[in-house]
């Protein structure tokens, strides 16, 4: 399972790059502007120089809206200010056929610049809330628009989990569908170290993770902390340790 780290800018990024042996992927985001905000191209650009060049960048097009033109060119945007994964939230699409379109549109503007970038279509554990499409329609849209990855994030962050709204046994099957279509499956949502396990267990590609390598799990107020980083990737080796010698996963 590969760690993926959300600094909310540079000064944070510098912190991860002090753990950058604990981490996997650098993931550029803007909190404020959402779950899946949106930072600067000159943001990605500053992450992407001061990160060790063996790390991908990853950014975040935002929570985007049902709009497949303005979408395709944020995330034209943000792979040509050096992202290798791009993340796109379908907070704005309803249906499946909304979100393979917007997705579709992005693959395209991505790919015809860098075909090597991975394009990560993500959805909400709590779409409930916001009324977007529903989590176990993601790796479907994400196989059909030619995406790389199907993630799940939350969208709300107000201290509830993915497990909370998407229980272990669904997360299993959201990983069971990307991998059935040779997508990525990547979770998060106030992730911690307890739910490292089932994440495991389950197969799960890529983690995401802000909060509980903030000091104090605090993802707004807490600054990210190497040696919290540090800690969470021991959690996850011992946990690889675990499954592959075949222990029970236990929540
Ligand atoms: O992509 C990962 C998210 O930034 C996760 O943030 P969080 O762990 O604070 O929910």
């Amino acid at each position: 399972m590969l760690l993926l780290i959300s600094p909310d800018g540079v000064e944070e990024a510098l912190d991860c790059a002090k753990a950058a042996e604990h981490l996997d992927i650098v993931d550029v985001k803007k909190p404020d502007e959402g779950s899946l905000g949106a930072n600067f191209p000159w943001v990605i650009r500053e992450i992407r120089d001061a990160v060790p060049a063996n790390k991908p960048v990853s950014a975040t097009v935002g929570d985007v809206p049902y709009k497949p033109g303005t979408v395709a060119q944020a995330a034209l945007g943000a792979v040509v200010s050096g992202a290798t994964y791009i993340k796109v939230g379908l907070y704005g699409c309803t249906t499946p056929d909304q979100g393979i379109e917007v997705m579709r549109a992005v693959v395209r503007a991505v790919k015809d610049h860098r075909p090597d970038a991975l394009v990560v279509a993500s959805g909400y554990a709590d779409a409930h809330r916001i009324g977007c499409v529903n989590p176990l329609a993601v790796p479907d849209i994400a196989a059909r628009s030619g995406a790389d990855a199907a993630m799940l994030d939350t969208a709300v962050k107000d201290g509830t989990r993915l497990f909370d709204h998407v229980p272990p046994d669904v997360c299993a099957e959201f990983v069971r569908l990307a991998h059935a279509s040779g997508r990525l499956a990547a979770l998060a949502g106030s992730v911690t170290q307890a739910d490292l396990g089932p994440l495991t267990h389950i197969g799960t590609d890529i983690v995401g993770v802000r909060g509980a390598v903030c000091e104090g799990g605090d993802r707004n107020a807490g600054r990210i902390q190497p040696h919290l980083v540090a800690a969470f990737r021991a959690e996850m080796d011992r946990q690889a340790q675990v499954h592959a010698a075949g222990v029970p996963a236990v929540n």
